[in-house]
């Protein structure tokens, strides 16, 4: 059992989960290359091996699911290449399930081994799991109808995707016995840990494309008073420019407006008026019509903005000198594009360089440490979460873990 605030919260230890069939949710949502549709990083997968390689030593029979993207989106994908990569992690094959909860992936649920695990389909494939709802609510959808029945257990390891109230994380904890995994284990532990309301300054370099969801993250910063200094870049820097009156020019208020950006430009001013320390870039790297690139001030942009520039670069990371505890989710610019991945690879190094402590998170922002240099982690947590760890830094109770706590109340009748 762990503690988070005022939630207990079960962890595999609690159960006897030996030679049981276990229904496992990861998250391993993943970059994918816009042109070929490959990850372009694996570093998720790599670190759900740990959970699964566990409950497959101990004789379970392993289903799991995740999402992968969003409908609509590049890379809303397929599962099938993840299975392979995990596979080679965990050591063991684990086979793609084309199916979530027609009577295919029921019955091969049923059939499976022990020592076994399957990878259904992507579980964004079905409907339902796109609503957020609360878990009452959510433990009567079809997913959690069909699938439940069919396991003894439901292990949660999906620590990035802890912050939405989806059937897949809020649903099954209460109608089975649930725990979480060790990666949702160990990151809220470390978490937990690390990061005090006392230490400042707290600098957050928040950048991406999520504006939405960034937006949130910092109204909750904001009013929770956790953050000294909030770094913005990405297509979050440009929506915060253009409600401060930053004129960026046709091309990008073109780019957000086909990005369903624009509505949100009341909202980003209404943070700026609220006080809140927000920082803008005060240059960028466009790419012109011609293809040229150019580093222009943020008044007189002469292309679509790709990075941020060289003299926001320096000012970032004179601020990130300063930090007592860092952290990252989201990168600068469009790092899909080498040309593109200065102003993130930049300010990771100026994170990793200063004296304070660096969280970084965000399946983009992860992807951009260097693989060859070894993570000290006195100095370093790298998180799976994105969304869900800013939320959960920002004081927020994430839905599956009250969801998980629920649970625990449930099989208890303690509260
Ligand atoms: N200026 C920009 N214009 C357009 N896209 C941008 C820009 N800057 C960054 N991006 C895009 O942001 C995307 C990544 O954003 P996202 O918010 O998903 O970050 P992340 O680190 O993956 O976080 P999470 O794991 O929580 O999803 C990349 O695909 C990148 O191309
Ligand atoms: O990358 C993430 O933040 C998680 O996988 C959650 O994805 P979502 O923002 O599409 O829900």
């Amino acid at each position: 059992m762990i503690k988070v605030a005022d939630l207990n919260i079960p962890v595999i230890e609690d159960f006897d989960i030996n030679g049981r069939k276990v229904l496992l949710r990861i998250d391993i949502n993943s970059p994918v290359d816009r042109k070929t549709g490959k990850l372009l990083d694996d570093s998720r997968i790599k670190a759900h091996a740990e959970t699964i390689r566990e409950l497959l030593d101990k004789q379970n029979s392993v289903v799991i699911i995740s999402h992968q993207g969003r409908p609509g989106d590049d890379d809303f994908i397929s599962l099938e290449e993840h299975s392979k990569i995990l596979s080679k992690y965990v050591g063991r094959e684990i086979e793609f399930v084309d199916d979530v909860i027609g009577p295919y992936a029921r019955e091969k649920i049923s059939k499976l081994g022990k020592g076994e695990a399957i990878l259904l389909e992507n579980v964004r494939i079905v409907s339902e799991e796109l609503i957020e709802a609360p878990p009452q609510q959510q433990s009567k959808t079809f997913l959690v109808r069909k699938l439940a029945p069919l396991v003894d257990f439901y292990i949660n390891d999906a620590f990035a995707t802890a912050h939405r109230s989806q059937p897949s994380l809020v649903g099954f904890p209460l109608v089975k016995p649930s725990a979480a995994g060790r990666i949702m284990e160990k990151e809220v532990s470390a978490l937990s840990k690390i990061f005090n309301k006392e230490d400042s300054p707290k600098i957050f370099v928040l950048g991406g494309s999520k504006v939405s969801d960034t937006l949130k993250i910092i109204e909750h910063l904001a009013k929770n008073r956790v953050a000294d200094r909030i770094l913005t870049g990405g297509l979050v820097a440009e929506l915060f420019a253009v409600a401060k009156g930053i004129n960026l020019g046709k091309p990008n208020m073109q780019v957000l407006e086909n990005k369903g950006l624009l509505s949100l430009i009341p909202r980003a001013r209404k943070i700026l008026l609220s006080g809140a320390p927000i920082e803008i870039p005060v240059d960028f790297t466009v790419e012109k019509p011609s293809g040229e690139l150019s580093n222009d001030p943020e008044n007189n942009v002469s292309g679509i903005i790709k990075d941020i520039g060289n003299t926001t670069i320096e000012i970032y990371s004179s601020f990130i000198k300063e930090g007592k505890v860092i952290t990252l989710r989201g990168p600068m610019g469009v790092i899909e594009d080498e040309r593109f991945r200065i102003g993130t690879k930049s300010l990771l190094k100026a994170s990793i360089e200063s004296p304070g402590y660096v969280i970084i998170g965000g399946g983009h922002m992860i992807s951009m440490l260097d693989k060859d240099v070894e993570i000290n982690p006195n100095k370093i947590h790298v998180s799976t979460g994105g969304g869900a760890l800013l939320l959960f830094l920002a004081g927020d109770k994430l839905p599956a873990l009250e969801a998980l706590h629920m649970s625990w109340v449930m099989q208890s009748g303690k509260s």
